[in-house]
This record gives structure tokens, sequence and C-alpha cells, in this order.
């Protein structure tokens, strides 16, 4: 078979969120930019993980399939799917490739592997025979983005248990679902599908939501058991099997769970697996370390071989959300432009080229009953990093803008504070409709603006932003400060 040769400034591997918007940065910055996709045009976020979980989650909000009579059930279970399957276009990338397209740039279909310095073969999915060699002038960036990982729990890859892809893009509603995990996927995803009437047991060995604030968890365990879930903390899944009527779950010394399907969420793995990094000397399979600006780094943690390989997004490991992604692409674009042009990268930390908010500030929102926002650490993060830091807390329900929200509101907000510093470290908000409250606290972290600044930052009345206010006042003015152990706050008159 013929190889065509192409030669562009910059390679893309992967047309994800961070594939596209560092491509899309090149070329802005007047270089030529191809990116080589092996699936669809947008990567994992439009087809299978945020576009569609986000579409089923919002379409069971105000009327879940579990609280109607068979009929409207099923309507409204049809409606749901059918609206996913319009938020993930159909899984059709048409969109997105005239977008490319409309950008300026270039598009390979293929999978990509990376032959040495600046070169990237491109195969046939079902061939491991190149059809295409391309070569970078400048950088070629990795951005290929995760999968899901399925652990090594016998049975469990025989019983055709469920991942993320699965989960998101289902087109039916099975009448039971084991998950396993309490992550985001596990928490999102047993929300969903108990909203669209499943009976849902969640497996959760390590807890729900661990990794944020134990309130938040708290608070999202007691509404998805007020949903109906089976939500078993600390459960460990140690075998499966599946007979004709569904899926038989071990769990290790608490007998089994028996469920029509299995979703498994216990995290991801980085699609590294044959991308050819064995001829860079990194091993195959293996996350992509980076330095501050997104170039790879060898295995004894120095620069690969002159920094002309950038690694964004997903692969990297440093923050698995779409939008941390696109930040990575936009400094690592703007740096690969910057070095072509022969000047020096702005890598301090917070400079224009450095992905710094990686380490103190990334923003997530879970978009679970109720939602949950959180940025920065939390307490006991905090804590085990060596900073001496303390919690106030208040409660959401107790401002005027929730009294004015639908009845029933309930939430909850905690900031971290770094106490010699005066600085916000953490902020977590906890109730439906806090995902807007939450980048005023990235603005606080990013910013590291001073409590006593922060104190003017006044916040209009009658809205939930108000527990800013609270907060603070909890805190304390520095002249008056006396209790900090984190109690909650006292809501003056
Ligand atoms: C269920 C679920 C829900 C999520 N919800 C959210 C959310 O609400 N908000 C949020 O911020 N994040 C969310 N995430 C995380 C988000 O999906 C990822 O952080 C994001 O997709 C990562 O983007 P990426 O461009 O790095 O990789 P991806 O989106 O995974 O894209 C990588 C691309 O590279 C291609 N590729 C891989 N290997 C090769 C190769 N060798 N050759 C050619 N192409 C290749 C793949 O086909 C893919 O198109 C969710 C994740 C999951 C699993
Ligand atoms: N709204 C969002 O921003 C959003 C939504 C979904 C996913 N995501 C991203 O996608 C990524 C993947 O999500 P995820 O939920 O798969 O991973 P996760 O890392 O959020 O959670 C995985 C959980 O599984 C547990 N676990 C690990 N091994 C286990 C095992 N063998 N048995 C049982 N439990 C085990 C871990 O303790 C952890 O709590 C995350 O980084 C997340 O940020 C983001």
């Amino acid at each position: 078979m013929t190889v065509t040769e192409h030669l562009y400034d910059v390679v893309v591997i992967g047309a994800g969120p961070a594939g596209e918007n560092v491509a899309d940065r090149v070329v802005a910055g007047g270089l030529t930019a191809v990116v080589v996709e092996q699936q669809l045009v947008g990567g994992e976020c439009s087809y299978w993980a945020c576009m569609p979980t986000k579409a089923l989650l919002s379409a069971t909000t105000s009327h879940p399939a579990r609280t109607l009579g068979a009929s409207d059930a099923a309507e409204q279970v049809a409606a749901a799917l059918a609206r996913r399957d319009r938020f993930a276009s159909h899984w059709h990338d048409d969109d997105q490739v005239a977008w490319l397209d409309s950008a300026g740039i270039a598009l390979l279909r293929g999978r990509a592997r990376l032959a040495g310095r600046l070169a990237v073969d491109v195969l046939p999915a079902d061939s491991d025979e190149p059809v295409a060699r391309v070569t970078a002038r400048h950088a070629v960036v990795l951005a290929t983005g995760t999968s899901a990982l399925v652990p090594p729990v016998p049975g469990l890859r025989e019983v055709g248990a469920w991942t993320s892809r699965d989960a998101a893009a289902a087109q039916e509603v099975p009448a039971s679902l084991a998950i396993v995990g309490g992550g985001v996927v596990a928490t999102e995803m047993a929300t969903a599908y108990a909203d669209l009437g499943s009976a849902v047991t969640v497996l959760a060995r390590d807890g729900v939501l661990p990794n944020l604030e134990p309130f938040a968890s708290a608070m999202v365990v007691r509404s998805l058991e007020d949903a109906g879930v089976d939500v078993r903390l600390g459960a460990e899944v140690v075998g499966a099997r599946r007979d004709e009527r569904g899926v038989e779950l071990d769990v290790g010394g608490a007998g089994t769970v028996r469920a029509d399907e299995v979703l498994v969420a216990v995290g991801r793995r980085p699609n590294t697996h044959g991308l050819g990094l064995g001829s860079i000397g990194l091993d195959d399979g293996s996350w992509i370390s980076v330095d501050e600006t997104l170039r790879v780094l060898d295995r004894d943690g120095t620069l690969l071989d002159g920094g002309w390989l950038y690694a964004v997004g997903d692969v990297n490991g440093r923050a698995l959300v779409t939008h941390q992604g696109k930040y990575q692409a936009r400094a690592a674009g703007d740096a690969i432009v910057a070095r072509a042009a022969g000047l020096a990268a702005d890598d301090e930390p917070w400079g224009w080229h450095a992905a710094t908010a990686d380490h103190a500030a990334v923003p997530q929102v879970v978009f679970s009953h109720p939602e949950v926002a959180a940025v920065g650490v939390t307490l006991d993060q905090a804590r085990s990093r060596g900073i001496e830091a303390v919690a106030v807390d208040f409660d959401l329900s107790a401002t005027a803008g929730a009294a004015l929200r639908p009845d029933g509101f309930r939430g909850q907000a905690r900031l971290v504070v770094d106490r010699p510093r005066d600085v916000v470290v953490g902020a977590t908000f906890a109730g439906d409709g806090v995902d807007e409250l939450l980048h005023a606290a990235t603005i606080a972290v990013v910013g590291e603006v001073p409590v006593k600044r922060l104190w003017h930052a006044v916040p209009a009345f009658p809205t939930v932003s108000e527990a800013w206010l609270r907060l603070l006042e909890a805190y304390g003015r520095p002249d008056s400060r006396h209790d900090l152990s984190g109690r909650p706050a006292r809501v003056p008159a």
C-alpha cells in the first residue's frame, strides 16, 4: 500500500476537546496543524461523557420517571433518551468536522502512532500497516484521552459489564443496575438511572465522592437513598457471574447483589496503548508526565528530547475534566507558537504558558441531586499539604435568595482558608443550582484574594451568593477573630 507523506507545523493526536483546542490555538497563532482522529471528532466529552450524561440528568430532574405511572414513565424515558441522542449529535461528527474546516485545521482519520522524533504514522483501525506518515516541523501533541478502567475482578469482563460509554449511550433502561465505584461517574449515573426508573445499587468501596468535603458526600448519599438507591458504603466487589436472571456480584464478606446490568465506574486509564511510546523511550500504556507548559518528560523527569512532544487533556492525568484540558490546550498551543517564533515561553507559575491552576484551582461540578460544586482543596487535603487551614461553614438555605427558590431548597457551603496567608484555598457548595456560585470561588482561589479585600466584594440582595458574606463573617475580621474551629456561621439578624 502507498504511504502518503504530509508536512505540518503541528500534529495533534486526538480530536477531543483538548486536541481541538490546541489545534485551534496554534492555527490562530499562524502555524499549520493537522488533527489525527480514530473515532469521532469531538472525543469522549461530546458523545459518551459530559454532554450525553448531562442531557440524561437534566431530562429527568423535574419529573423523575420513578415517580410516574407506567405509561407516563415509559413516555418520559423515551423522551429523555431521545433528548440525550440529540445532545450526542446521534453519534455523528459532521458539525465538529465542519468546525475544524472553518478553523483551518486539517483532519486525517485513522489511528496515530508515534514513529520517532516529530514523526507520526496513521493506520487504519483494522491494520498495522501505516497509510500515511505525517511529519511535524515544530511539535507533536498527544491528546488521546482516557478509557474506563475495568479492575481485575474475576468475571467482571465476562459478564459484559457496562462502562461509562454504555451508561451514557444506552438505548434501554435496565430494570435494575448495580454500580461498582463511588466517584463522579458512579454518583451521576446512579442519579440519572434512579430517576429513569432503574432499581440502582451503588457499591462504593471507598465511599461516595470521597475526594470532596464529607458534608457534600453525606448530602448526596441521603438524597440517593431518598430516591430509592441502595447505597452500600465500604462494599468491595470480588467476583461476578451472569445467568439467565442477570448479573450476580459477590460483595466481599457481605453476600451477593443481583442486577440486570452492572456499571463499572472506578476511574480511567490513559489511551496510550499502541501509541508508539516505545519509539521515544517511554512505556506503552503509561500516563504521560509533563512540565508546566505541557511538554512531555522522560522517565527520569527531564525534558524529553529537546521538547518537541506535548501532552494535553486527560492523557497527562493532571485533572480529568474537559475545561482543564482546554485550559492546558491554550497554554500548550500558545507556548508552541512562541517557541516556533524563537521566543521563550512564559512558564513561571501563573504565566501565560503555564498550567498552574491544575495544582491549585481545578473547579468541578458533580451534577447529582443536590449538585456539588467545588474548587481547590478540602479541609483535609489542605491540612495534608501542610497548610494551616481553617474551615467556615454556612447553611445556604438561610439566605434570602434561597428562600425565593422553589420550596424545599437545601444547601450547604464551606470555605477553606489558609490562616497565615488569609486567602481562600478551597470552596465547596452543595445544593441545586449551586454550579453558578463556583466561578466566584475559582477567582478568589486563583487570585489569592486576601480575605480583607474579599470583604469588599458585596454580594447582591437577594441572592444565594450572600453566602459569601456570611462565610466571611464567620471567618471574622482579622482584628476580631476568636473561634476559627469551623463552627457554623451565626447569621446576624
Ligand atoms: C461519563 C463521564 C462524564 C463526564 N462528564 C464531564 C463533565 O460533565 N464535565 C467535565 O468537565 N468533564 C467530564 N468528564 C471528563 C471529560 O469527558 C474528559 O475530561 C474529556 O473528555 C477529556 O478530553 P480529552 O480531549 O483529553 O480526551 P477525549 O475526550 O477522550 O478525546 C481523545 C480523543 O483521542 C482519540 N484517540 C485516542 N487515541 C488515538 C490514536 N492513537 N489515534 C487517533 N486518535 C486517538 C479518541 O478517539 C478521542 O476522540 C466526564 C467523563 C466521563 C467518563
Ligand atoms: N461532572 C464532571 O465533571 C464529571 C463527570 C463524570 C466524570 N468526570 C471525570 O471522569 C473521571 C472518571 O470518573 P470516575 O467516577 O470513573 O473516577 P473517579 O476517580 O471520580 O472515582 C472512582 C472511584 O472508584 C473507587 N475505586 C477505585 N478502584 C475501585 C475498585 N477496584 N472497586 C471499587 N471502587 C474503586 C475510587 O475510590 C474512586 O472513588 C474523573 O476524574 C472525573 O473527574 C467528571
